[in-house]
């Protein structure tokens, strides 16, 4: 019988560590924990302020939650997507990449409604310091719920799915994205970890049902299980309209263990990053 252990299986040989220390291996993080609102030029106006707050501090690493310049509701992702094809054109890629450029900072820019030949994604896009479009994300795994009585939300009813993953060489390490719901699947980070990626960043924005259950478990999980870091980041929580966001942004290093989080309100999260916690830990 054949051992479980023999190399020789091509999935074992497959599973070899391409781990490598980048030359920034200790680094600052931030996670801006915005508030949004329905008004689309404020929360550019606010996410540029706190992108300069962040790098001011030290940051070197950035990233934005999920859905940060529209609300995550759906009478608002169709009138707040633009258009990527044109970066000059979108007045959202234009301050992240002056942002990213202005302050010599990698931006992971959360999500924004993206549209596409009539066709919306929920889309990560994420910037060198030079101001550059590095690589694009858009959210695989949709997010749907429905507890009677409570929430009720469907995100194919308005967003196509990616069918992409997404690692990017950066000056502060191999970075793997994935959108909210992305985080409850680990093969996509397992299947990170293979790649050699050092941390996994996830604009995330959870609803305080799944929030209470769910978001430190699969963060700490997807840490644990892979050893590397896991970044994510909320909108801060706005109890006005039907979907409560959870907050919370968190960074989790490969230990499992979290070394800095928030709470529901508008915030920055700034961490340090050691990469050589990730052999450590291996
Ligand atoms: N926005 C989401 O994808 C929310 C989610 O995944 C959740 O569990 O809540």
């Amino acid at each position: 019988m054949a051992s479980l252990w023999n190399t020789s299986n091509p999935a074992m040989a497959d599973a070899s560590d391409p781990f490598q220390l980048p030359n920034i291996a200790k680094f600052k993080v931030a996670l801006c924990q915005l508030s949004v609102t329905s008004d689309k030029n404020q929360n550019l106006d606010r996410a540029g302020i706190s992108i300069k707050t962040a790098a001011e501090q030290g940051a070197k690493l950035l990233v934005l939650p999920e859905m940060w310049n529209c609300p995550y509701s759906s009478d608002y992702f169709a009138k707040f997507a633009e258009d990527f094809t044109n970066e000059d054109a979108s007045p959202t890629l234009s301050m992240l990449s002056d942002a990213a450029n202005s302050h010599g900072i990698t931006i992971v820019g959360g999500s924004v409604p993206e549209r596409d030949h009539g066709r919306l994604y929920n889309t990560c896009c994420i910037f060198g310091p030079d101001g550059k479009l590095k690589a694009k994300h858009r959210k695989i795994h949709l997010f749907a719920i429905d507890v009677p009585g409570e929430i009720s939300f469907k995100e194919s009813d308005f967003f196509l799915a990616g069918d992409q993953t997404t690692i990017v060489d950066t000056e502060v390490g191999r970075i793997g994205v994935g959108i909210c719901h992305d985080l409850q699947f680990p093969e996509l980070a397992a299947l990170y970890r293979k790649k050699g990626v050092h941390i996994i960043c996830y604009p995330g924005a959870f609803n305080v049902s799944t929030g209470e259950l769910l978001w430190e478990l699969v963060q700490r999980a997807r840490a644990v299980d892979n050893q590397l870091f896991i970044a994510t980041c909320s909108p801060s929580r706005d109890s006005t309209g039907s979907y409560t966001i959870w907050g919370h942004s968190t960074l989790v290093e490969p230990s499992g263990e979290i070394i800095a989080t928030a709470g529901h309100e508008e915030t920055i999260v700034i961490a340090e990053i050691d990469y050589s916690k990730i052999q450590l830990q291996r």
